[in-house]
């Protein structure tokens, strides 16, 4: 696949990460306008860098756009008149829907909206991924593109602005609660590094029983909580200082903040 990231910042480079160690491509380009702090990237096979956006789309396949929702529409502008058939247009951009961007480059192109979150550099990412009508077409490339960087579910548009908190801003929640529990360890005992390795592990651990049992939390928790032990101790401690309420309402709150900001 010859694949090009239009806007390689935090999550363009995560994906950059991903599709290098994946060995995912064929070609890549990357562009931003100031390319000095990725011309590193140069040193992989195949891979370009530009700050010609015309260069890295008359040479690729596969457009990954990645710049901030307010940059879409000037870079959509700048390379509708070179889009041929063989173009899939593939969007990260945060609430900039469909219909917006079919309104720059026309409705006859395959078009698709993602959201990855930066685990995508390590092949670890929960993918969201829509379409519009032609883009059906071609939705099996972007899967199969983001099922090799992690795994990934066809979901309405209408549910893109959900999608990103849990998945894309889910990675800064769920960091957050490793930091935590880190600090509870570094306070029982261990140093700062032994406490990282234990809250991280732990965390991996306990999605991935989630993931391979195919079980609800509650029932593995159960099998954790001895009675009258530390763990429910500790939970039922967790929860009067409202753990998950606190968790619930932080989701509203960055779901209510994406809709305030967003075009849909
Ligand atoms: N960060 C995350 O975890 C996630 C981000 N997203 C979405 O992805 C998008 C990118 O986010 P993020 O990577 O954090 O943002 P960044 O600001 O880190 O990256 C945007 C990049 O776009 C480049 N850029 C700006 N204008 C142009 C242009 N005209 N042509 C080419 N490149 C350009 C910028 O570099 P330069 O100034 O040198 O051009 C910059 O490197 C956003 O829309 C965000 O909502 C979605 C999911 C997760
Ligand atoms: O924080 C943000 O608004 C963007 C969208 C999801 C991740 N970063």
């Amino acid at each position: 696949m010859k694949i090009a990231i239009l806007g390689a910042g935090n999550l363009g480079l995560s994906i950059a990460k991903g599709l290098i160690v994946n060995n995912a491509f064929t070609t890549l380009y990357l562009s931003k306008r100031k390319v000095d702090n990725i011309k590193d990237y140069e040193e992989y096979s195949k891979v370009s860098v530009t700050s010609d956006n015309l260069e890295a789309v008359n040479n690729s396949d596969i457009l990954i756009f990645a710049v901030q929702p307010t940059q879409l529409e000037g870079i959509l502008e700048e390379i509708k008149d070179v889009l041929t058939d063989k173009h899939v247009l593939i969007s990260t951009v945060t609430g900039f829907k469909i219909p917006r961007i079919e309104a720059i480059v026309g409705e006859d192109q395959f078009i698709i909206r993602s959201m990855p979150n930066t685990a995508i550099a390590v092949g670890k990412s929960m993918t969201c991924l829509c379409s519009n009508k032609k883009g059906e077409k071609r939705i099996a490339i972007a899967e199969a593109i983001f099922n090799r960087l992690g795994s990934s579910i066809i979901i309405p548009e209408n549910k893109m602005q959900a999608a990103t908190v849990i998945c894309a801003s889910g990675v800064a929640f769920w960091m957050r609660l490793i930091r935590a529990t880190t600090q509870g360890a570094v306070q029982l005992g261990f140093d700062a590094k032994e406490a990282q390795e234990l809250s991280m592990q732990t965390c991996l651990g306990a999605a991935s029983l989630l993931i391979e049992s195919g079980k609800h939390p509650e029932e593995e928790i159960d099998k954790v909580t001895t009675p009258r032990g530390c763990t429910i101790e500790g939970l039922n401690e967790m929860e009067h200082n409202g753990l998950s309420s606190s968790l619930i309402q932080g989701i509203q709150a960055s779901f209510k903040k994406i809709n305030s900001i967003s075009d849909q």
